[in-house]
């Protein structure tokens, strides 16, 4: 090992990435211990590697902040291009995780403050895009906790082409679905990792598991996470599952639009009391008892929440376990700047997911591949339950082309699909299935006939309806209701707000259709039950009050 790099000494290794080695380093002139990130030569090789490494230099040593880590200076020496920036002491989030050597309450503050330094970046025009547990320290100072966001080595200055070296890099199991399909990352996909690092601090799991790439890459895009079991998470507030179900929606315009909005929600669940507008909306909603009293009482199986989790899906092996993924370069020219040569590798991946076998894998520096996760949480002093089991993997399905693998229904084993973690209120069993009604019969009557059985294909049904009857208020709340059955609150959320585009109000449905009435009635039953357990954000109940 070189004794110096520039005017740096080097004193060790701190360790290595997918980018180079990170060296503790001395700048002798002024005393000061540094953290210096050398790049590998082939990351670097290409003409504009220079010119491109620079100005994300600049860009990332612009900003200043405290959850952010330093960026002193970026030089070469020799062929090596290097970063300087502060050392920082402190253990990776990772391996915090792992040992889940921090309260519940003391993770949700790291990753407020993660948010806190996210939105200081996302305000300068940059995006990380590679948030992860890795990059992100955490000082441990008697009682004082400190993240700090590290490695902006792939981050990007907004609309930058600065990727057409071909490489891209990311590391799979926090990539957001849009920027795994388009290869367009955004503050959002920044943002949606954070929710996977929150999933993982709450139950030491991934929300979307696999022991190889291909796997995970299709669960995030086309899964939903198993629900976390409340009865485990100790000392916040229940609502920490409506701010991870928002955090973890597939749709970037669903989750929490900035970073200080995240930051506010975690922070606000520190507090095990807290229910955001939940009281107000339970009080305001019981002042529409009356109302709501006067629809017809609930079916019978009316506190039956479908599970929100996606069914099991199917998929088939192909790549190694999870690592970080390079997707082959596009020869210049070919993919028409950055997001051509993304979407090409976004199509490759899913070539992958359908059993093409294009997405090379890059190892980390450490030779042994990452292990995979664990299946149940780790122990805690709290003596959590096993964490509900991955979802059984099925028989391959035939491969298809890429191209059909996003619209194509997901093969189901119907005994695999698995329950929501159980509800404090009572849940009764389901009653038999009524015979669901002819295919022909899609009018809002067979919908409402269908909400019972299968919400999922009522909401399917009312969508339709809706689309073709924007106006109408019967079957706007219909579709609202089987969405709400479902348990597709973001769905839900985006219905309320097309609803309300043409004109139709939470009155008018409360009015038109009982079927909205007897969700919002169940949703005020979850939110009075203790711990409160409703589904709806609070956000979004705030927007139904809005509107009473
Ligand atoms: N500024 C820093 N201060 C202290 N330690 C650091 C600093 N930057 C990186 N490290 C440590 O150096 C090691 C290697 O970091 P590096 O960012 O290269 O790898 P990584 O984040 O694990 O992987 P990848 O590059 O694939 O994202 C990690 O253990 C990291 O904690």
């Amino acid at each position: 090992m070189a004794k110096t790099i520039g005017k740096y000494e080097i004193i060790r290794s701190l360790g290595s990435g997918a980018m180079g080695e990170v060296f503790l380093a001395r700048q002798a002139a002024i005393g000061r211990e540094v953290a210096i990130k050398t790049i590998l030569a082939n990351v670097a090789k290409g003409e504009e590697a220079e010119g491109r490494f620079r100005r994300e230099a600049e860009a990332a040593g612009k900003l200043s902040h405290p959850n952010l880590v330093t960026i002193f200076d970026f030089d070469k020496d020799g062929d090596t291009f290097y970063l300087v920036m502060e050392f920082v002491k402190g253990d990776d989030l990772d391996d915090v995780i792992k040992h889940q050597a921090l309260s519940h309450s003391q993770f949700l503050e790291v990753l407020a403050q993660v948010c806190d330094g996210l939105s200081h970046a996302h305000r300068n025009g940059i995006i990380h895009r590679d948030i992860k547990p890795a990059n992100v320290r955490v000082i441990r100072d008697g009682k004082h906790l400190q993240a700090k966001v590290m490695d902006f080595g792939i981050a990007r200055v907004e609309d930058s082409n600065m990727t057409a070296t071909g490489i891209v890099m990311g590391t799979v199991s926090y990539m957001a679905p849009e920027y795994i399909r388009s290869g367009h990352a955004t503050t959002q996909s920044d943002l949606f990792a954070v929710g996977v690092m929150l999933y993982e601090c709450l139950t030491g799991r991934k929300p979307f598991a696999g022991d190889n790439t291909t796997t995970i890459l299709f669960k995030i895009v086309s899964e939903t996470a198993p629900p976390i079991d409340l009865s485990a998470i100790h000392g916040i507030s229940p609502s920490i599952r409506n701010v991870l179900d928002k955090a973890l929606s597939k749709e970037p315009g669903d989750r929490f639009q900035t970073a200080d909005d995240f930051a506010k929600a975690l922070r606000a669940c520190k507090d095990p009391s807290w229910t955001g507008t939940l009281d107000e909306a339970t009080a305001m909603i019981t002042k529409h008892q009356e109302a709501l009293a006067q629809a017809p009482p609930p079916p019978s199986d009316d506190t039956r929440l479908v599970p929100r989790q996606a069914p099991p899906t199917v998929v088939e092996r192909v790549a190694p376990a999870e690592g970080t993924a390079v997707l082959a370069p596009v020869p210049a020219g070919k993919g028409g700047g950055r997001t051509g040569l993304f979407a090409a590798a976004g199509a490759a991946a899913l070539a992958v997911l359908a059993g093409g076998g294009y997405l090379a894998l890059r190892p980390k520096a450490a030779p042994a591949p990452e292990a995979p996760p664990p299946v149940q949480a780790p122990p805690r002093a709290e003596a959590a339950p096993p964490a509900p089991a991955p979802a059984p993997q099925a028989e391959a399905p035939r491969p298809v082309p890429a191209a059909q693998v996003e619209s194509r229904p997901v093969p189901v084993k119907a005994e695999a699909v698995k329950a929501e973690p159980p509800r404090p209120e009572p849940v009764k069993p389901a009653p038999a299935k009524p015979e669901p009604p002819k295919p022909e019969a899609t009018g809002a009557k067979a919908v409402a006939a269908l909400l019972n059985a299968d919400p999922r294909q009522a909401a399917a049904q009312a969508r339709t309806l809706a689309a073709n009857e924007p106006g109408n208020a019967e079957v706007q709340g219909l579709y609202l209701a089987a969405l709400y059955r479902s348990g597709n609150a973001w769905d839900f959320e985006r219905a309320l707000s097309r609803a309300a585009a043409s004109g139709v109000t939470v009155k008018k449905m409360l009015a038109a259709a009982p079927a909205f009435r007897e969700a919002l009635a169940q949703e005020s039953r979850l939110r009075k039950a203790k711990p409160p357990a409703g589904i709806l954000p609070d956000d979004v109940m705030a927007k139904i009050l809005a509107g009473l």
